[in-house]
C-alpha cells in the first residue's frame, strides 16, 4: 500500500509521462529542489510515507461518505432536485463545478454537512486513552482508561439536530439561505477530537464537496433495479465496524442531459489517456 503507487508515479515521471496526482507533484518538486542527492532520497521516503498514510486513512473513509451521499440522494429526491437547481443557476450547463464555485453554493454545502452527519463514517470514532485521572459529569475516569466517543449519538442528538433520521440539509441554512453558523457543525464531531483529530479533514471536505457537486451537476441518481428488474429498496442501514458503509448503494445513475454526458466524457478523457 505504501510503496506501489509512489514507485509507479516515480517510474512514470522518469519516463516523461507523469500522471496528474499529488505524488507526481511532490516527485517533481523534490527533483527540482534536491536533484539526485542523498537529501532527495530522504525526501522521497518522507513523501512516500505521508502519501501511504493518507491513502490508508483517506480512501475507505471518503468512499464510504460518497456511498452515503448516493443513498441520500436516491432516498430524498427533493433534496437532489434543489441541489441541482442551485448548480444550474450558479454553474450553468456548459462546465463542471470548480472549487471556487463552492462558496456560492450554500445548499450544496449544507448537503455535504448533512452527508457527514446522517451516516457518520466512523460512528464510534477512534478510542483515546486518558493520560491523567479525570472527572466528567460525576464519573471518575482513571488514568489509562480507553474512552470511546459516541459520534453517532452526538450527530443524531435531536437537541442539536431535530428529527435526526431525516436527511434534511435545510437544518444548516439560515433564513437568508446561507449556512447558519449557530447550528452545530458536524465536521467538528465526524473527524474526531483533540490532538489526534483527522489530519485529512480539510482535504477530505474539499474532495467530498467537489465530488458531490460534480456528480449532482451531471447525473440523476436513483436506486436502480435489482436482477429481477425491481427497484432496489434503499435504507440508511449500514454494515462494518470502525468504518460504516451503507448496505445497499444506488446503481441507477443517468446523465442529466447530452451536454452533461459530454462534460463527464471530456472531464475523464485526459486521465483515461494517462492510464
Ligand atoms: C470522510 C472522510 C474521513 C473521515 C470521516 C475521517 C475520520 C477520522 C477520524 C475519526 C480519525 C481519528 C481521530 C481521533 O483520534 O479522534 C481520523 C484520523 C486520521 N485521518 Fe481521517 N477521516 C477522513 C478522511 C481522511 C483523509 C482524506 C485523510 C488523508 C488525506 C485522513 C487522514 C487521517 C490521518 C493521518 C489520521 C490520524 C491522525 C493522528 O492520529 O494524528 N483522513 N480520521
Amino acid at each position: 500500500m505504501k510503496t506501489k503507487g509512489y514507485k509507479e508515479a516515480q517510474a512514470a515521471h522518469d519516463a516523461g509521462l507523469p500522471r496528474a496526482s499529488i505524488a507526481s507533484t511532490l516527485i517533481q518538486q523534490i527533483q527540482t529542489r534536491y536533484g539526485r542527492s542523498e537529501e532527495s532520497e530522504d525526501r522521497h521516503e518522507v513523501a512516500m510515507n505521508v502519501l501511504g498514510i493518507a491513502y490508508a486513512a483517506g480512501s475507505d473513509t471518503t468512499s464510504a461518505a460518497v456511498e452515503s451521499f448516493l443513498v441520500a440522494m436516491a432516498m430524498f429526491p427533493g433534496v437532489q432536485k434543489k441541489a441541482q437547481d442551485e448548480l444550474d443557476r450558479v454553474v450553468g450547463p456548459g462546465r463542471l463545478p470548480e472549487y471556487e464555485d463552492l462558496t456560492n453554493l450554500p445548499y450544496l454545502s449544507a448537503v455535504t454537512l448533512e452527508v457527514m452527519r446522517w451516516i457518520p463514517v466512523t460512528p464510534i470514532g477512534v478510542p483515546h486513552a486518558v493520560i491523567a485521572d479525570d472527572n466528567y459529569n460525576g464519573y471518575y475516569i482513571p488514568k489509562g482508561s480507553a474512552v470511546i466517543a459516541n459520534q453517532w449519538g452526538m450527530l443524531h442528538n435531536p437537541v442539536d439536530y431535530p428529527e435526526p433520521e431525516l436527511f434534511r440539509p435545510e437544518r444548516f441554512l439560515g433564513s437568508d439561505g446561507k449556512i447558519n453558523r449557530t447550528v452545530r457543525d458536524p465536521t467538528t464531531i465526524a473527524f474526531g477530537f483533540g490532538r489526534r483529530i483527522c489530519a485529512g479533514r480539510y482535504f477530505s471536505n474539499n474532495a467530498l464537496s467537489i465530488c458531490i457537486a460534480s456528480t449532482l451537476h451531471t447525473f440523476n441518481i436513483q436506486a436502480g433495479l435489482d436482477s429481477s428488474g425491481k427497484p432496489v429498496k434503499l435504507t440508511s442501514e449500514m454494515f462494518g465496524g470502525l468504518i460504516a458503509k451503507p448496505k445497499e448503494v444506488p446503481c441507477g445513475l443517468t446523465p442529466r442531459s447530452d451536454s452533461a454526458a459530454r462534460l463527464v466524457r471530456d472531464g475523464v478523457l485526459p486521465y483515461r489517456r494517462q492510464i
